[in-house]
């Protein structure tokens, strides 16, 4: 090969199971020498159905949409560093990205997918674990109905976290739990967050159309304590989630947000709504300003 050729080799990004992370929770050395070895493609049997489930020229069937929302999302700071990720539901089928990994670096066959029924997994890829955040998409999904699962670790996210932490805005309709939920209201972005929890096009008891908040409405997050470990989080998040029926979002504590939709373009605008009302927040902060009225 002629050096320009194998410089724009180098270039090109590798799947996971190539290049390795150097992560510990996701391979160590061993791991690392094993997958230079030829090895069977899956865990599970049948590897053209396997790969069936993360093929397409789709750019938004989820094998492929979720490695594009990583690296999008990597560089607005929510998923840098490992931390963070996404999982969409797709029928039966959920779709998850590896644990510990460079997440702006998937690609499809880094996937796996689990049977939203059974709770099995249809595609492991051999030397990566599913992502710490599984229980968490889980809840998500069964509770919510949700197509789509976001967790971010913007700072901004944290940092709402930590000003509520401090009691500085407490929410007065909730005197008794002031800084277990973050609250704001009177801002026109909080129109991108459904009313509903999972969607806009839920209908409430009574046949009344949920829609999305309006300007006097208040937006309210609650916010759980963070775990030692990810999984650990899952206790609190279904609590958070029953509690606040209405909500499409859970702040955790020094961490950041899952966020929910019925699908990946409700998930991944008001991810976006929250991310800019929670900057906005802090910025309002610096400023002395109140956030709810
Ligand atoms: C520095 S990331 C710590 C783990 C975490 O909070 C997270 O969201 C990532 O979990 P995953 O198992 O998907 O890597
Ligand atoms: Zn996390």
């Amino acid at each position: 090969m002629e050096p320009a050729e194998k410089k724009l080799k180098a270039m090109e990004p590798q799947p996971y199971h190539q290049i390795g992370n150097g992560n510990s929770n996701t391979m160590d050395v061993e791991q690392q020498q094993k997958v230079m070895e030829p090895q069977p493609h899956h865990q599970t049997g049948d590897e053209n159905a396997e790969d069936a489930l993360i093929h397409s020229s789709d750019p938004l069937h989820p094998a492929n949409h979720i490695s594009d929302l990583c690296r999008r999302f990597y560089t607005l700071g929510w998923v840098t560093g490992t931390g963070g990720g996404v999982s969409i539901r797709h029928g039966d089928h959920i779709y998850l990205a590896p644990s510990g990994v460079q997440k702006e670096m998937m690609r499809p066959t880094d996937m796996f997918v689990m049977d939203y029924h059974t709770k099995q997994y249809l595609r492991r890829p051999l030397v990566l674990k599913p992502s710490a955040c599984t229980p968490l998409f889980l809840a998500a999904y069964t509770h919510r109905n949700a197509g789509c699962c976001i967790h971010t670790h913007s700072q901004w996210a944290v940092l709402i976290t930590l000003i509520c932490e401090a009691g500085l805005q407490p929410d007065p309709a909730h005197p008794d739990t002031p800084t277990a939920v973050f609250s704001i209201n009177e801002i026109e972005q909080i129109k991108g967050i459904s009313r509903g929890g999972a969607g806009s096009s839920e209908i409430a008891e009574g046949g009344r159309k949920l829609g999305n908040l309006g300007f006097y409405d208040t937006m309210r997050i609650p916010i759980i304590e963070n775990t030692a470990h990810e999984e650990d989080l899952k206790g609190e998040l279904e609590k958070a989630i029953e509690a606040w029926p209405e909500t499409c979002a859970v702040l955790v504590r020094r961490h950041g947000v899952y966020v929910w939709g019925k699908d990946v373009a409700q998930a991944k605008t008001q991810a976006e709504s929250l991310d800019y009302l929670f900057q906005l927040a802090v910025e309002m902060h610096k400023l002395g300003l109140k956030w709810v009225s």
